[in-house]
């Protein structure tokens, strides 16, 4: 019998991805097993951390005393043994540490937290006693380390042995459960109580004619209460009487209970669907890890190749996970999943509240739902036995986590796929460079839509110049050709959604007169304005130059930071247009939970003529009666200093023309820009998607940037700008010569918003074509600079980060 448990421990100070050894009480050993969550003591001292059981073993070669598992957390394994593996696998390929990757595969509320207590010791002085403590036993951590000072001191004390820094572990899971009603006593037995009761008591005799239908089950106290007519005083009574017994059941918290989504059939697939999901099934059939791109126009019917794929899988008797961007900005796809799957389906998204997305997963954990369909993290669902992934709209950044472990969920899907040998389809009408770089050779599966369903023709676009426009109606957000063609749409009782992008607000300067943008001269990469240095900087070689006064280009004032915001372009609106019904979507106005599916609802069932909103009401809404889309200010995505702005230009405009026109009446898209040329604007025009993958594919070779080169960022930060700056200068100095010569090192450079939280942020670009060196570096990077964290300075390391700022 296995007693000794390899455990992964969370010590949030000193991560390593070594287990370590514990004794497993002899009460427990035919209960620990793997990927169960523990408490052990850690160190000296009294302090406990938990900690997930990796492994058992027999024996131990370590000589010493065991130290003995406190307790166990959980009565099932929460991690299954491909999560086990998974951990292994991410933490190597995110280079990060197992134990925040165990987490990460878990609902938030299982994490463990942790309390930071300060306490006193034997040796800590009285003016400590009184100024950091003040007569306490303990102080929470974070209120006496207000300061960089205060912090330092702390460290300082810490190490003189006067204060411990003490960690309590918290769990904060809980389940919801209800008081339900259940007897012990047999049909007999309830027949006898029966002649105890004195003829007039109604009540107690219907509760024991109720008892008697149960069959030993247990019912919701409510439910028996209404359904026998008794009160809950009588089922108190019965239960001093013996004749039942009050039990907690559980009951599951249920986000969509209250919606009523209609069910589905399945749709009479056109010629391409039809291949589409031919080859799909197939894969499926085999089983295959093919990983296909379906790369199909705005409205091409990419769901129902999904949905009919998925149901193959369910026929097969295996499970399917689908993931989505960010649920709470697409309510469509869940109500179009749940029609057609019902009650099989789960769903995981940041909308669902703690407790709701807890009981989702135990639903899945537990194999009681076939289907998941989920933002990001759902990548991790517990599913056995995994039939099919679909990933929808991958090309979105929200599939890449911004905190370690820095994963894409199409990396770990990819990863999924193998382990289940199982396909995986990549969907979306504007798929990122590097997938559709894949596809060409020959890595992926290419399955195309070329065609919207129906014959519906795209929607014709018109490319507005604002630099003509401004000349002729200076300060107004919308140009001419727009506003009659509101004024139409309003008359003809149709439907408009106008878009104002948001991205990159202020962050740079632009010429009203010419639509110059002040690009790096070594990187051609556009220049971040800093407010707080009064320059404008390059984020990718560090170059700095002051704010240009006039336009370097033209000669023009005109140049200046360009924006505008949601509630100033609705208010403008409402004085142009005074009889439209206008809805604004944007963080404002959806903060609520439910709030955006509420305003979709409502613009979706006519109450409104015009949806203005940011770029969250870009992707995946498909509502038949809209006609004309908008967007007001096409340029601002251009302007980051990023070299994915063109590609994330080109798909949002795509994206959003694509609201146009989907159903009977054809649609009409306007975008207003001051770079009328640009080939990213032209592309999106035309809807030409493989006109655009082949010219920037050339501009990304010219500049030797992805999917040519492979790319690491590694950030440092720190509460002092000093200390941040000097560690980048010294891991340049230690990373050169341990890589190759070929690779490419940039910065250090300050991050564009250097500081946040307090803390400031400089980073390090690597790029390169082959490195064998660079996973032995940064793992060496990880582990060493754990004694620095402890020090306040945080080390982030991010592989092919999607931004660069
Ligand atoms: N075979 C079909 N027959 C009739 N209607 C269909 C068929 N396939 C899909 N549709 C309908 O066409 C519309 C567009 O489909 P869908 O929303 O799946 O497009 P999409 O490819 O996901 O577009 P986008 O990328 O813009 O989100 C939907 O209303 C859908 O119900
Ligand atoms: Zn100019
Ligand atoms: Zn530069």
């Amino acid at each position: 019998m296995a007693q000794i448990a390899q455990v992964l421990v969370d010590v949030p100070t000193m991560q390593t991805n070594r287990p370590y050894s514990y004794q497993i009480p002899a009460a427990w050993q035919s209960q620990v097993q793997p990927g169960m969550r523990v408490v052990v003591p850690f160190g000296r001292g009294k302090r406990r951390v938990q900690g997930f059981v990796l492994k058992l073993d027999e024996t131990t070669n370590y000589d010493g005393d065991l130290k003995a598992i406190d307790a166990v957390v959980d009565l099932a394994p929460v991690l299954n043994p491909e999560a086990l593996e998974m951990t292994e696998w991410l933490a190597e390929s995110t280079f990060s540490f197992r134990i925040t990757c165990a987490q990460t595969m878990l609902p938030a509320v299982m994490r463990a937290k942790y309390e930071k207590q300060l306490r006193p010791t034997s040796q800590t002085s009285a003016t400590v006693e009184q100024t950091l403590f003040k007569g306490h036993s303990e102080v929470p951590f974070d209120d006496a380390a207000q300061t960089p000072q205060a912090v330092s001191e702390l460290l300082r004390l810490q190490a003189a042995g006067q204060v411990d820094v003490y960690y309590q572990v918290k769990n904060q899971a809980r389940r919801k459960t209800q008081v339900a009603v259940k007897t012990t006593l047999t049909t007999a037995e309830l027949v006898a109580a029966e002649k105890t009761v004195r003829t007039g008591a109604h009540q107690q005799l219907a509760l024991l004619k109720g008892l008697a239908t149960l069959n030993g089950e247990t019912l919701a106290q409510k439910a028996f209460s209404e359904r026998f007519k008794v009160s809950e005083a009588t089922i108190r009574t019965g239960a001093k009487k013996g004749w039942l017994k009050k039990v907690a059941v559980e009951v599951y918290r249920d986000p969509y209970a209250t919606s009523d989504i209609q069910p589905t059939q399945p749709l009479q697939l056109n010629p391409e669907q039809q291949v589409a999901v031919d080859q799909i099934v197939s894969a499926i059939d085999q089983p295959a890890t093919t990983t296909f791109l379906l790369e199909g126009v705005t409205g091409s019917g990419k769901t129902e190749v999904y949905l009919q794929s998925m149901a193959a899988a369910l026929a097969q008797g295996k499970t399917a996970l689908m993931l989505v961007p960010e649920i709470s900005l697409t309510p469509q796809m869940v109500r179009r999943v749940k029609g057609r799957f019902g009650k099989a389906v789960a769903v995981l998204h940041s909308g669902l509240s703690s407790g709701e997305k807890y009981d989702e997963w135990r639903r899945i954990q537990r194999g009681e739902a076939q289907v998941v369909v989920g933002a990001r993290s759902a990548v991790f669902a517990p599913l056995t036995n995994l039939g099919l992934i679909v990933m929808d709209e991958e090309h979105e950044s929200t599939y890449k986590q911004d905190d370690a472990p820095r994963y894409h969920a199409r990396q770990v899907a990819l990863w999924r796929s193998r382990y289940h040998n199982c396909p995986v389809v990549l969907g979306s009408a504007t798929p990122s460079l590097e997938t559709r770089a894949r596809a060409e050779k020959g890595v992926y599966q290419r399955l195309v839509l070329a065609d919207r369903v129906n014959q519906r023709p795209l929607p014709q676009v018109s490319i507005i110049d604002m630099k003509k426009e401004m000349q002729q109606h200076a300060e107004s957000n919308f140009s001419a050709p727009l506003l009659v063609a509101l004024q139409d749409r309003l008359d003809r009782h149709e439907q408009s959604v106008l878009m104002l992008n948001r991205r990159g607000y202020s962050s740079f300067v632009l010429c009203r007169d010419c639509g110059f943008v002040l690009k790096c001269p070594n990187c051609d990469i556009s220049l971040t304005l800093h407010m707080d240095t009064h320059t404008m900087k390059c984020h990718y070689c560090g170059h700095e130059e002051p704010i240009p006064r006039v336009c370097p280009n033209c000669h023009s004032r005109q140049i200046r930071y360009y924006g505008t915001g949601t509630e100033k372009v609705e208010e403008e609106l409402r004085d142009l247009l005074p009889d439209a019904r206008i809805i604004r979507m944007d963080n404002d106005t959806t903060r609520k939970k439910g709030a955006h599916a509420k305003l979709l609802a409502q613009f979706g069932s006519g109450d409104a003529d015009i949806l203005i909103g940011t770029q969250m009401i870009a992707k995946g809404l498909d509502f038949p009666n809209v006609t004309l889309v908008g967007v007001l200010n096409a340029d601002t995505a251009l302007g980051l200093p990023d070299f994915r702005a063109s590609e994330r230009t080109f798909e949002l405009l795509t994206q959003v023309s694509g609201r146009a026109g989907r159903a009977e009446k054809s649609g009409h898209v306007y975008i207003q820009t001051f770079n009328p040329d640009h080939y990213a604007i032209r592309f999106a025009q035309h809807h030409d998607y493989e006109g655009f993958f082949k010219y920037e594919m050339q501009v990304r070779h010219q500049g030797g940037y992805p999917p040519y080169y492979f790319t690491v960022q590694i950030t440092a930060s720190d509460l002092d700008e000093a200390v941040a700056a000097k560690r980048m200068y010294q891991l340049l100095q230690w990373l050169r010569p341990r890589l190759a010569p070929s690779t490419i090192i940039l910065g250090p450079t300050p991050k564009p918003i250097a500081r946040v939280n307090r803390r400031y942020y400089y980073q390090i670009v690597i790029k390169y074509k082959q490195e064998p060196n660079l996973e032995k570096t940064l793992t060496t990077l990880l582990h060493e600079t754990q004694v620095q964290q402890r020090q306040g300075l945080q080390i982030g390391i991010d592989v092919e980060p999607l931004h660069f700022m």
